[in-house]
């Protein structure tokens, strides 16, 4: 397939590129680089440096274009709570850009990267895909609005999309991975630590209704994440928008990340424990039931190999 990636100059979407580019498909990366880098751009994808309001219609209108995956954003929980109009206009605005001029060109397939944070603080765990939807924070919020209007777009248009709803992605792949210059990931920075970039490591609350008090999230490789992206592709039918939530399943602790780090580093780690982190449910844990029963997709890698590929990743 011929297909368009925004932000595929960032940390998941230079991951999915390369994985797409090794399945043959060919890739136009659009990005504006404004959290990526042209360097992370995999040799073989066209990068075109530009936000999609500026340039996706002239892209999409050079013809050809099978599908988008949609990965640009601005997905800093904290600074959306600080900045919510900067925002809802580079979320939602940003992407409505990219629908109408999908619309307008004919384009008619779409992957998206959604998020957890779609759901707030759940019910009940497992989250299933559908729980009420009730984000905590403008973050979620814009990218629960965008999944509002794939619904739109697919009934009233005949768009055909997915929203993929990531929990946490760690992880990497050979030389793409994380490699934000404001890094909020607990992965990365537990690695920093151990590279010596931060006395220790922050562990934010240790007083939550957990077993070691810490918060649980359920993370999912970045390599099982693209496989995902590849059947989500096969999987938009014209006038359909459906949401898949992916995650592995099971929840890990903080403190158990930490010790899963310090085991594969073989360093000490020091880690510190500080405030909660404002806006942090204590468990955060996916049900990807929905997307293995369609797709038949299912987590394979668990957290050793996620710190070990963030390890090799961080270490180069
Ligand atoms: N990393 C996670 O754990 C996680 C979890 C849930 C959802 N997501 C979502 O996955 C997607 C990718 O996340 P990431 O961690 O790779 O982030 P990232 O910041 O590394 O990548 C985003 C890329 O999009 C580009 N970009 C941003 N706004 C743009 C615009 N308006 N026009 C063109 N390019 C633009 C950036 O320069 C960057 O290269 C995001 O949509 C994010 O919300 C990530
Ligand atoms: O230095 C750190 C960084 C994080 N944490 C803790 O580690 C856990 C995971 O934090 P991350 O920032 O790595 O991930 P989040 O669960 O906050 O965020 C993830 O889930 C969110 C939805 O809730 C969004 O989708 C977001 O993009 C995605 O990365 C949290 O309890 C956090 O408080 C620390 O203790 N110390």
């Amino acid at each position: 397939m011929n297909l368009l990636v925004t932000g595929g100059a960032g940390y998941i979407g230079s991951v999915v590129t390369a994985q797409l580019l090794a399945e043959g498909h060919e890739v136009v990366v659009l990005d504006d680089l404004s959290t990526g880098h042209a360097d992370a751009v995999p040799e073989g994808a066209r990068l075109v440096r530009g936000s999609l309001r500026e340039a996706a219609e002239a892209v999409l209108a050079e013809g050809g274009f099978d599908a988008v995956l949609h990965f640009a954003a601005k997905s800093l929980v904290g600074e959306s709570v600080a900045r919510p109009a900067l925002y809802w206009d580079a979320n939602l605005g940003e992407s409505l850009a990219l629908f109408e001029a999908m619309r307008r060109t004919g384009v008619a397939k779409i992957v998206f990267s959604s998020t957890a944070a779609a759901y707030g603080d759940p019910e009940r765990t497992p989250i299933p895909e559908d729980a009420p939807p009730r984000p905590t924070s403008p973050y979620g919020a814009t990218k629960l609005a965008i999944d509002g209007v794939l619904t739109a777009y697919a009934r009233l248009h005949g768009l055909g999309a997915v929203s993929l709803r990531y929990f946490n992605v760690a992880g990497a792949h050979g030389r793409f991975g994380e490699r934000h210059a404001v890094e909020t990931h607990l992965i990365p920075n537990v690695l920093a630590a151990a590279l010596g970039r931060h006395e220790a490591v922050r562990i934010f609350g240790a007083d939550y209704p957990t077993p070691d008090g810490t918060c649980v999230r359920d993370y999912v490789h970045v390599v099982d994440l693209g496989r995902a992206h590849l059947l989500a592709l096969d999987a938009c039918a014209p006038g359909a928008h459906v949401v898949y939530n992916l995650g592995s399943g099971g929840g890990h602790s903080v403190g158990e990340v930490i010790d899963v780090c310090r085991e594969v580093t073989g360093l000490p780690i020091p880690a510190v424990i500080e405030e909660r982190r404002p806006g942090d449910p204590a468990i955060l844990v996916a049900s990807s039931a929905a997307i293995a029963r369609d797709l038949g997709w299912k987590a394979e890698r668990g957290l050793n190999e996620m710190v070990a590929d963030a390890w090799g990743f961080a270490r180069r």
